[in-house]
């Protein structure tokens, strides 16, 4: 699929670079760009892959010039940079902006000007009726995605994003705490135990993103149907595993900016998707700005569709989850340690 090409993945030294990195060097790629601001993490990974394909860019999305300069000989664009974390996105919403929107932008225009053939964007489930900062700001992202598509001449590069929940284990999220928390005998601090999230591997992302890559058109956004749990259940889950099944448990409530489900696809964005098996694909609204068509005539069909969520998805059952995570690297270590 990469025979002699030359890829470049924004933010490549965070933990969907590193895992799409492992599989990309497993091609017969001719070269990787990894570009990123962090010049630690660049010589950790410089060192860790000892990989002549592999290449280094000190870089921002949020400068033109940097981004510009390093799509000079790219092929394809894997666009991962983003402020990610909803509490530091709802106290520096213009740092997010400057990111995740701005950057996007300057991305998918220097991609244009240096002839590159694809780029795949990243988004989130937070991005759908968006509450919090991190995901207001890549929805609009997602929007600056479809409208630049929009524009493209027909043989130019061709934009497409994809959108995932959450990563099971990520850095920072609830999994590796609730670890620490059954390991130290403190206890789990659940939000509220009927929330739920969508859970997936990184694996499967690196999966999403690569059949984004090569069934995506103009302007598409690409979701893999995921099943979901209760905090609850995960929490049950990881007690049974850390054989730890009375573990204390303090119910501390919903925090800052946090939702009760996740959206993967509005009811409205439902009502065009294309089933394709594990994915769906949702095609770009390309209807040009007829007003009157806004007022004169609705979609009846909207009115009877659901959103595709984290509550109405497939709900996981303490075992199921309990083999999920068995599966995981992180859980695995973290058993033998
Ligand atoms: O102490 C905690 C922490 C979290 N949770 C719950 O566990 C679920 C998952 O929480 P995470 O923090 O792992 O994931 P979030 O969905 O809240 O969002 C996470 O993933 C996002 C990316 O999609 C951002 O990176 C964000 O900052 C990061 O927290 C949520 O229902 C949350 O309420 C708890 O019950 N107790």
């Amino acid at each position: 699929m990469f025979d002699n090409k030359t890829l470049l993945i924004t933010g490549g030294t965070g933990s969907f670079g590193q895992t799409v990195l492992k599989r990309f060097l497993k091609t017969n790629v001719k070269e990787i760009i990894v570009f990123s601001r962090d010049e630690k993490k660049q010589e950790e990974i410089r060192l860790s892959f000892n990989n002549d394909r592999l290449k280094f860019y000190i870089g921002d999305v949020r400068d033109y010039s940097s981004i510009y300069s390093a799509c000079c000989g790219v092929d394809y664009i894997f666009h991962a940079a983003a402020l990610k974390q909803v509490p530091s996105c709802e106290f520096y919403p213009m740092e997010a902006l400057k990111t995740n929107v701005l950057g996007t932008e300057n991305v998918l225009r220097a991609a244009t000007a240096q002839n590159v053939q694809k780029v795949i964007v990243l988004s989130t489930d937070k991005a759908v009726y968006p509450i919090n900062a991190m995901g207001l700001t890549k929805a609009l992202a997602e929007k600056v995605m479809i409208a630049q598509a929009r524009l493209q001449a027909p043989t130019s590069t061709v934009f497409c994003a994809t959108r995932y929940g959450n990563v099971m284990a990520s850095r920072g999220s609830v999994i590796p705490l609730f670890i620490k928390q059954l390991k130290e005998n403190k206890p789990l601090t659940i939000t509220d135990p009927e929330m739920t999230r969508f859970l997936m591997s990184l694996e499967e992302s690196v999966d999403l993103v690569l059949y984004a890559f090569e069934h995506g058109s103009q302007g598409d956004i690409f979701v893999q149907k995921a099943p979901a749990s209760t905090v609850n259940d995960l929490a049950v889950a990881l007690c049974n595993i850390f054989e730890k099944p009375s573990h204390n448990i303090n119910i501390i409530g919903t925090r800052h900016g946090e939702k009760l489900f996740e959206s993967l696809i509005s009811r409205e964005e439902m009502v065009t998707a294309e089933d394709m098996g594990n994915y769906y694909r949702l095609p770009a609204d390309n209807r040009n700005l007829n007003y009157e068509k806004y007022f004169s005539s609705g979609e009846s069909m909207i009115s009877q569709t659901e959103d595709y969520t984290s509550h109405n998805t497939h709900r996981l059952h303490v075992k199921q989850i309990e083999s999920m995570l068995l599966q995981l690297d992180y859980i695995k270590e973290e058993l033998n340690a």
